[in-house]
């Protein structure tokens, strides 16, 4: 049995770059993966909803999982693959698919989007991908995108699943849920952060890392910021934060990746930054605010040595239930 994974740092859930007339750019992606992995990024997360995934086939969505799981490799860094359905069978296939890889760290799953079972179907649903899924599994909580809220018995309940090793705490803010569960966080469970603007305060309170979009374009930085409030820097971590959240709050002006595709197209990244409908492509203003953020960087104060990437993940002393795959 292997021990189960535990994700620190930075991942960075890759846009999927297209051509004009929609077509995957499989090379752009390519690159992106290994340009971020390059920048300090801890691993990266395919298919997440930044990814457009909920409009790409399923060809184009196993081309997606293996470029990037081809990247990884070649940095030795660990796979997330994002698994979005409200069906449990369903997604309970798409598990042991994914595990079968072997080449995925976990699965990326939200509560079950649309339907809004309760927290008790929630926990039964997470129950069966634990028991049959093959594969360890991250929570993703993102009530306003599902429309189910978690509280924190729920999450201690998900947490104490074998095989459930993280949450992607991603509620729109700093409430009391994420207080109670960075004041006693259990034991081998990551939380990471999942909305961009608020990363700098959520990881000063003690997450270990998060799940940020906007680090498609200043990945170093946003790899840094993490950094700096886990060795413990707070005077230069609040600036950077601070910054970057200026930075996220841009990138997040118009529906998420449209602004981040536009960004990256302005630098010449990606060959276009067109997104599938219903998505529509961001306004030329928005991305120009954006673009012009994307270099800005604060001089640090900081004499410490930029510390390198602690952030690769450990083994934590729990293990799979089931011998999946762990990293
Ligand atoms: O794709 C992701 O994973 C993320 N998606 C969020 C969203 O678009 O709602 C944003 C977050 O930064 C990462």
């Amino acid at each position: 049995m292997k021990p189960n994974p535990f994700f620190e740092g930075l991942y960075v859930p890759l846009v999927t770059p297209f051509t004009d007339d929609l077509r995957l750019a499989p090379d752009a992606l390519a690159r992106l993966a290994d340009e971020t992995l390059s920048a300090d990024a801890s691993g990266l997360v395919a298919l997440g909803t930044t990814a457009e995934s909920a409009t790409l086939t399923a060809e184009e969505k196993q081309t997606v999982v293996r470029i990037c799981s081809a990247a990884c490799q070649a940095h030795g860094a660990p796979l997330i693959v994002g698994v979005g359905t409200n069906d449990t069978a369903t997604a309970i296939k798409s598990l042991r698919e994914l595990a079968a890889t072997g080449d995925v760290a976990a699965a990326l799953v939200p509560a079950p989007p649309y339907i809004r079972p309760g927290e008790a179907g929630t926990l039964a649903h997470f129950t069966a991908l634990a028991e049959h899924g093959g594969i360890p599994l991250i929570v993703y909580d993102i009530p306003y995108r599902t429309g189910q809220t978690l509280s924190i018995d729920t999450i201690a309940a998900l947490s104490r699943l074998p095989g459930v090793v993280g949450i992607k705490h991603a509620t729109g803010a700093i409430d009391a849920t994420t207080v109670e569960l960075l004041g006693c966080p259990p034991p081998g469970f990551a939380v990471l952060g999942g909305d961009d603007v608020v990363i700098s305060p959520l990881v000063a309170a003690g997450a270990h890392g998060g799940i940020i979009a906007s680090a498609n374009v200043r990945t170093a930085d946003y790899a840094e910021l993490i950094s700096l409030w886990r060795r413990g820097s707070g005077e230069p971590a609040r600036r950077l934060g601070a910054e970057l959240a200026r930075f996220s709050a841009a990138l997040f002006a118009e529906p998420n990746p449209t602004v981040i595709k536009g960004v990256l197209h302005a630098q010449e990244r990606i060959p276009s930054p067109a997104v599938r409908m219903p998505l529509l492509a961001a306004a030329a203003s928005t991305v120009r605010r954006a673009a012009l953020l994307a270099g800005s960087r604060a001089p640090s104060t900081d004499p410490a040595p930029r510390a390198s990437s602690p952030t690769r993940p450990r083994s934590s002393p729990r293990t799979a239930s089931n011998g999946s795959s762990g990293y």
